[in-house]
This record gives C-alpha cells, sequence and structure tokens, in this order.
C-alpha cells in the first residue's frame, strides 16, 4: 500500500541477548522479513545491539559517523541498518543503539533512508532515572549522557518525528515535533513490568489524542529471568486515540496500514491547533 499518504509501518519486537553479532542477525532477519510483507517504514526497538543495562551501555556501545565513514568492523550496528535500508528501499528507523561519542555515551536512535544514507539520528533527551521503592530503580544517567536535539525528518508521506522511550513522557518533546510539521511519532522504547501496564498505551494515546497524529512505540521481547524485563506490547495508536496494531510480549512484527489523511482530518474536525491561546501560553526551543 503506497500512495501520497498511504504506508505501511511494521515494528520490529526483538528478542535480545547479550551477543551483539546474535543480535544484529535476528534484526536483519525481522527487518527483511517485515519488507517482504509490505512494509515502507520500519522500526527496532530500544536499546536492540546490547542488554538493557548501564553497565552494557559502555561496553557495546559504538561510534556513529556519517554515511560514508559507516564501516561493518567499526560500526556493525549502523552498517547493518543502512546497508538494509539501501537493499531493501524501506525508511529504517532504527530503534537505538549505545553510541559512543568524545569520551561519552548517548542511547541514539539512526534513521536511515532507501538510499542508504544516514538521514539523522536521534540521541534521547530524556535520560531515564526513576526510583519507584521495592519496584524499579533505573539510573541512565550513571553511564549515559543526555541529548539535546528535537529530531524530525522527511518521507514521501509526512514528516516523522523520534523520541526515545522515557521521551515520551514529556508532552512539550512531542509538541515541538508536531511543531515542526510532524504527523507521526515514533517511539523505539523499553518499558518495565511496573510502568508498562499503567503507562505504556495511556502516553501513546495521550501523545497522539494531544498532537493530533499517529503514534507507535517499539519494545524488545521480554527476556529471560534476571536480566531487565521489557513490557513488550509494541504498538501503533491513530490520531484519534484508537490502538490500531498491538502484540503481547513475546517477539513479533505488528503491521499497521497508516493514512496520514486520519491526522489531516482530526486537525480539520477538532481545530484545536488555530484556536490554542497563543496569546496566553506559548511552547518553544531555548
Ligand atoms: O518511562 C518509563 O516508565 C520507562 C522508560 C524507560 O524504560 C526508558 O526510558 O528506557
Amino acid at each position: 500500500m503506497k500512495s501520497a499518504t498511504k504506508f505501511k509501518v511494521a515494528l520490529c519486537q526483538l528478542a535480545v541477548g547479550d551477543k551483539k553479532a546474535v543480535n544484529i542477525q535476528r534484526a536483519k532477519a525481522a527487518i527483511e522479513e517485515a519488507a517482504r510483507n509490505g512494509a515502507n517504514v520500519v522500526s527496532l526497538p530500544e536499546c536492540w545491539n546490547s542488554p538493557y543495562a548501564t553497565t552494557s551501555f559502555p561496553q557495546y556501545a559504538e561510534e556513529i559517523p556519517s554515511t560514508a565513514q559507516v564501516n561493518e568492523k567499526d560500526h556493525p550496528s549502523t552498517y547493518m541498518v543502512l546497508s538494509l535500508a539501501k537493499s531493501l528501499g524501506i525508511y529504517l528507523v532504527g530503534g537505538s543503539i549505545p553510541e559512543r561519542d568524545n569520551g561519552k555515551v548517548y542511547n541514539t536512535c539512526v534513521v536511515a533512508g532507501p538510499d542508504g544514507t544516514l538521514l539523522t539520528k536521534h540521541r534521547k533527551v530524556h535520560l531515564f532515572d526513576i526510583d519507584v521503592p521495592g519496584k524499579i530503580t533505573f539510573k541512565e544517567s550513571d553511564t549515559l549522557s543526555a541529548g539535546n536535539q528535537v529530531t524530525v525528518f522527511d518521507t514521501p508521506w509526512c514528516k516523522i518525528g523520534v523520541g526515545i522511550c522515557y521521551d515520551i513522557r514529556f508532552p512539550e518533546l512531542s509538541m515541538l515535533m508536531k511543531n515542526a510539521g510532524a504527523k507521526f511519532l515514533m517511539f523505539p522504547g523499553a518499558f518495565n513490568l511496573t510502568t508498562g501496564p499503567a503507562h505504556w498505551e495511556l502516553l501513546q494515546r495521550a501523545r497522539a489524542v494531544d498532537n493530533q497524529l499517529y503514534v507507535a512505540a517499539t519494545s524488545p521481547a521480554r527476556g529471560p529471568e534476571g536480566g531487565y524485563q521489557a513490557w513488550g506490547h509494541s504498538s501503533v495508536v491513530s490520531p484519534w486515540g484508537e490502538v490500531v496494531a498491538t502484540t503481547e510480549h513475546g517477539e513479533a512484527i505488528v503491521y499497521a496500514d497508516i493514512d496520514i489523511e486520519n491526522a489531516n482530518e482530526m486537525r480539520r474536525n477538532i481545530p484545536t491547533t488555530l484556536q490554542a491561546r497563543k496569546d496566553i501560553y506559548k511552547l518553544e526551543l531555548v
């Protein structure tokens, strides 16, 4: 399905283990399957090449140079993403990997275009530092640094904004992506068994309705006992706030037919953007 406003998205809910080469092969196979099934835009989950653990991030980190510098030996994850986007002719939102740059490590999403170029990268802006006593304590800032950019890229169908996991909790970031023209927001993410059931779907539906656009969130599959337990439930939500595609917590590929005209219609019918009281409040980049 492909027209001015219609395309197919696929979210690859991958199992992730401690062998990077195996993780890359698994991701490659899922992306190939998604493309065979007609997906035009494919997403990987947060942290798909490394265990989701602060101690693993520096160990699994790779540099992410510009397209011409990417090679298989030094940048195997990004190499796979760029070369597969090109051979399959798809837009690939490469989940996230730990990125090393100038002695710092970031949680970074690489976006590849169908010509194999690195269109943009998003460094997670809001680090996941939380403490819910007796349930979950996580402190990404122990080993990660935060990005400071709002990320939106062009496709033939619409502009797509990218955030990573915890970024979805900050409505301002999504609003800034909408203001930059996005009609679809994609969040690779790895919620957990405490916040997942409570907030994963709610936040996607909230961001979709308050910005009148599509939202997709791609999780890893649930791991074995002992490691980080991802909530799974990768899903796609329409501008009206309906969950149009989802899954449970095992390995899966979630497909959805997107029609951006649904976002346009919602914006015409309920014209909140025009009705916003910009005379009494405003949102701006600093
Ligand atoms: O916001 C949450 O509850 C989970 C966030 C998370 O797991 C992450 O940012 O990696």
